[in-house]
């Protein structure tokens, strides 16, 4: 059975003192919760959050982190350091940092390799541009993003991996996918999955959907077949929004 996964993805937003003012509001407001809560934080934050979240059902995440345990590379956070705070997940190959930051499949496949290796879940990002959707590509990008970032990764840990999907077209633009659409997207990732890993994986990875979910659609969202949460950015930020959210 796939419990859901909501994770807020805060991006470059919150001070320390507005992090932990944001859980001390919604820890008790969540906790009858049956889906998994999430929160990605800047790094500066994790500290601060991971001791505001103790004794709580919240779990933290980093938004980015370097494949290296440790080098010279100015700017850069490993996995390491991140196991160090406590951090459950790492969002990996966010399509802001595949666009800003020069991700590649390559790189993401490498860092969802040190993640799993440091007991770092991912949170894996896929999804296609409004170019390419318009032009009937949307599966054929999506896959392939979904086959490269698996890439030598062996059947027994990924489960531990969660899929992102998100059209680049519908984050922070008030578009979504419908939820049809988005279902049928994900339940193609799903096929994906099965081609790589067989059956039984197939059925149990967990696969969210993000773009605009809001209050007013996540329910909706969440009530198709294959989605299995969502990866939220805007709507994640203010903490009663956030609450309703994760008891949709
Ligand atoms: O990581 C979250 C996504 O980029 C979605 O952002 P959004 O909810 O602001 O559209």
């Amino acid at each position: 059975m796939r419990i859901p996964i909501i994770a807020g993805n805060w991006k470059m937003h919150k001070t320390i003192k507005e992090a932990v003012e944001f859980v001390e509001n919604i820890k008790d407001r969540v906790k009858g919760t049956d889906v998994e809560v999430v929160l990605c934080t800047p790094y500066t934050l994790l500290q601060s959050v991971k001791e505001a979240t103790k004794g709580t059902n919240i779990k933290i995440a980093a938004q980015n982190m370097h494949w290296e345990e440790n080098g010279a590379f100015t700017g850069e956070v490993s996995p390491l350091m991140l196991n160090e705070i406590g951090v459950d997940y790492c969002v990996i190959g966010h399509s802001e940092r595949r666009q800003y930051f020069n991700e590649t499949d390559e790189t993401v496949n490498k860092k969802v390799h040190t993640a799993l290796k440091y007991g770092i879940k991912p949170i894996i990002c896929v999804g296609e541009t409004l170019e390419q959707r318009e032009n009937g590509e949307t599966n054929t990008f999506v896959k392939s993003q979904v086959v490269k970032a698996f890439k030598d990764i062996e059947s027994k840990k990924v489960l531990d991996i969660v899929i992102a999907y998100e059209p680049i077209w519908a984050i922070g633009t008030g578009k979504t996918a419908t939820s049809e659409e988005a279902n049928e997207v994900i339940y193609q990732i799903r096929e994906v999955i099965k081609e790589l890993y067989g059956e039984d994986i197939y059925t149990e990875i967990r696969i969210q959907y993000g773009g605009s979910v809001k209050p007013n659609n996540i329910e909706e969202i969440m009530n198709q077949e294959d989605i299995d949460g969502a990866l939220v950015g805007g709507a994640s930020l203010k903490s009663d929004d956030f609450v309703e959210l994760v008891n949709f």
